[in-house]
């Protein structure tokens, strides 16, 4: 799979530009804030139909303008697929694959999978439990699309769970037979989506593992590992366990909307012992993984978005990322640096098909290496 072109209309500090790109390695070079991310951004957008800064819509139109365009000429399976994102303010938004709109903007994702390695990535480690959910979810729903509609019916069953706790509350009297249908309905969705996501966290774990030994040379050990109160009780006794609590608390207290991951470094929490170059180390190692297990299940190489990722790192980090980089093993890789001197670097080792583009002030300009 790779983007042809790629162009864009009153999209964040662009007000028109498109971009013939290679099969092989893109390079945007450019000074802080001229517009390499919102790039990356907008390809994210194709993708998943949203921005990678989870962001409302809204945000990603140009200043002052009142709508924005995201189109990208793909080429999938020898096939051309042309994409096209449409938000404008006050309207919603509008997502056609081949100039046909999707009846649910979900059925396209998974289609044209993506990996994005970003700064943004830190609350991955020291964000909440939330935020490494989100990130699971999103990943799991690009490798299976029942997973994605499973988990709208959990949230749902649980919104209704949690609404009749409350109910329930006021009008002092809770019926255990109402309660019971809602926690059959909320184990047997939480219990798929456990499976699911314990499957892909135990699958991705050593390719994790092998990418940082190859990044960091080997100097420590990290783990990764799904943290779920169902790994030790089924749903329905958690759920039947915590009844009389959730009562006065009026809400759900356990169940998969809990669940974390586990990232450790040499056996101790990366968010409390890793140091900064680390836990980037650890952010880039588990994004790469992620591609590797999406290629292999998907029988597709994702776009690999690389945003910024030398910051922080050491030279010899620095070194064994760039050979990775300009290796064969990724498919179209678009990586964003404010220093040329590690962009070119990277371009003469590579071997295969590349283009640099200079990014200033919402413009994007091809340039030739030497330049
Ligand atoms: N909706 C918008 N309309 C206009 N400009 C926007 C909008 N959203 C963001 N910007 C501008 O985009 C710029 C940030 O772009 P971006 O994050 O892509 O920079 P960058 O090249 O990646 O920089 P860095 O090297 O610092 O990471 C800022 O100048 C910001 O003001």
């Amino acid at each position: 799979m790779r983007l042809d072109r790629l162009s864009l209309l009153n999209f964040k500090n662009f007000q028109e530009a498109s971009i013939e790109l290679s099969a092989g390695l893109n390079c945007f070079v450019g000074a802080n804030g001229a517009g390499k991310t919102n790039l990356l951004d907008a390809i994210h957008y194709l993708s998943m139909s949203k921005s990678f800064l989870m962001a409302a819509d809204v945000y990603s139109i140009r200043h002052g303008d009142d709508f924005f365009v995201v189109q990208g000429d793909f080429l999938l399976k020898q096939r051309e697929e042309r994409i096209y994102c449409g938000v404008k303010k006050g309207n919603s938004k509008v997502f056609k694959r081949n100039g046909k709109d999707y009846e649910k903007i979900s059925d396209h994702i998974g289609l044209l999978p993506v990996v994005f390695v970003s700064p943004y990535d830190t609350n991955l480690i020291d964000g909440a439990g939330e935020d490494r959910r989100k990130y699971l979810n999103s990943v799991v729903s690009q490798l299976d699309s029942g997973y994605l509609s499973t988990l709208i019916d959990y949230n749902r069953v649980l919104t209704q769970r949690n609404r009749y706790l409350k109910q329930a509350w006021e009008a002092r009297h809770l019926d255990e037979e109402v309660l019971a249908v809602l926690d059959m309905q909320l184990s047997g969705l939480g219990t798929q989506i456990y499976n699911r996501r314990k499957q892909f966290i135990d699958e991705l774990a050593p390719i994790f593992n092998n990418y940082y030994r190859f990044v960091s040379g080997g100097n420590e050990v990290v783990s990764i590992g799904y943290d779920s109160a169902l790994a030790s009780k089924s749903m329905g006794e958690l759920l039947l366990a915590s009844r009389d609590k959730d009562r006065y608390l009026q809400h759900t207290s356990v169940g998969i909307h809990r669940d974390d991951i586990e990232l450790l470094i040499d056996g101790y929490p990366v968010k409390r012992d890793g140091s900064q170059g680390q836990q980037k180390t650890v952010l880039i190692a588990l994004k790469l993984a992620q591609f590797d297990y999406i290629s292999k299940a998907l029988g597709i190489k994702p776009l690999l978005l690389l945003d910024d990722i030398f910051d922080k790192l050491d030279m010899q980090r620095v070194e064994q990322l760039i050979l990775l980089v300009a290796g064969e093993a990724f498919g179209q890789i678009f990586i964003t640096d404010s220093n040329k001197t590690r962009l070119d670097g990277i371009l003469r080792k590579t071997k295969g098909d590349h283009r640099l583009f200079r990014v200033e002030n919402g413009n994007v300009i091809q340039v030739n290496d030497e330049e």
